[in-house]
């Protein structure tokens, strides 16, 4: 659904931002993207959707050249941006003015997540909090049925009880063609969201693995002591005592704890990538 293969980017030219990036996404996913400040993250969904340009290289959506923002293309894909701003208007003539441009736009389902994400109705979308404008945005994402769907820090801003909605609403909408791919820092909101995990570091993917993958060659354990466990990759101080990342010898089934498993790569990176390629 998603391809790149060998693309550069770069803002200024002795600043790569992204170098020989290879990637292939499937559609039926939901993908997280992490990766430290700075690392791209934003860069590469702007390169899915074609606001963006490799300066070379190749990047295929749906079998598009998103650098052509040919329409046929744009009413299949939605960019949710990290920062947006929002037009003087009420909802209704919000949806009046965008919907038309998703020939699949389902209204029913964006006034389910409205109602659901407790959205006041009638007002300017401008006199909304920035955490109520960024749930009619979701609405509206997930209400396009795009094929895909690209989020940028979606939880941010959002309170505790959206932050369970957001997820509730994900968990049910995603149709088998569809892909989503949501750059976060905020992974614990969406841990139990995501199929794969793609990490952005030093220019290109370091790692790219499926949940089930990460839980069949490592284990997370909570322990009181560190002799508890068989030499970790990576352990954390915790309340009740550690978190650790080790290799699943006995194959163990545990939980995926992606800010863990996150922080365990950037320290561990060699040792993690190594395990994977095995
Ligand atoms: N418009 C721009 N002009 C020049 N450099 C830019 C521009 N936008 C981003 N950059 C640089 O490109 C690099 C990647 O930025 P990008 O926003 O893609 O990272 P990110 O992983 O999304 O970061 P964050 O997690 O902080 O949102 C950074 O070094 C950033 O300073």
């Amino acid at each position: 659904m998603i391809s790149l293969q060998q693309l550069h980017f770069h803002y200024r030219k002795a600043q790569p931002v992204l170098k020989d990036v290879n990637l292939s996404l499937q559609p039926g996913r939901i993908y997280g993207l992490l990766g430290k400040n700075g690392a791209g993250k934003s860069s590469l969904l702007y390169q899915f959707c074609g606001l963006l340009f490799p300066i070379s290289g190749q990047c295929r959506v749906m079998g598009y050249e998103p650098a052509k923002r040919q329409p046929a293309f744009l009413q299949q894909v939605y960019l949710l941006p990290e920062s947006f701003h929002l037009p003087d208007m009420n909802i209704a003539q919000y949806l009046r003015l965008f919907a038309p441009f998703y020939p699949s736009f389902d209204h029913e389902a964006f006034k389910r997540h409205i109602v659901a994400f407790e959205i006041p109705d009638g007002q300017s979308l401008q006199a909304l909090s920035h955490g109520e404008q960024k749930k009619v945005l979701i609405s509206f994402a997930l209400a396009t049925r795009a094929k895909v769907l690209l989020m940028d820090e979606p939880t941010n801003g959002l309170d505790i009880p959206s932050k369970r909605q957001f997820r509730k609403v994900i968990a049910g909408c995603l149709e088998p063609d569809q892909c989503m791919i949501i750059s976060t820092h905020q992974v614990k909101d969406l841990d139990s969201l995501i199929d794969e995990v793609l990490i952005l570091e030093d220019h290109g993917i370091l790692l790219q693995e499926s949940v089930a993958r990460i839980t069949e060659k490592l284990s997370f354990r909570q322990v009181m002591s560190l002799e508890e466990s068989e030499a970790p990759i990576y352990s954390e101080g915790s309340l009740k005592g550690y978190v650790v990342v080790a290799v699943n010898r006995q194959a163990e089934h545990s939980r995926l704890d992606m800010e863990m498993f996150f922080n365990a790569v950037m320290v561990e990176k060699e040792k993690i990538v190594s395990l994977f390629q095995q």
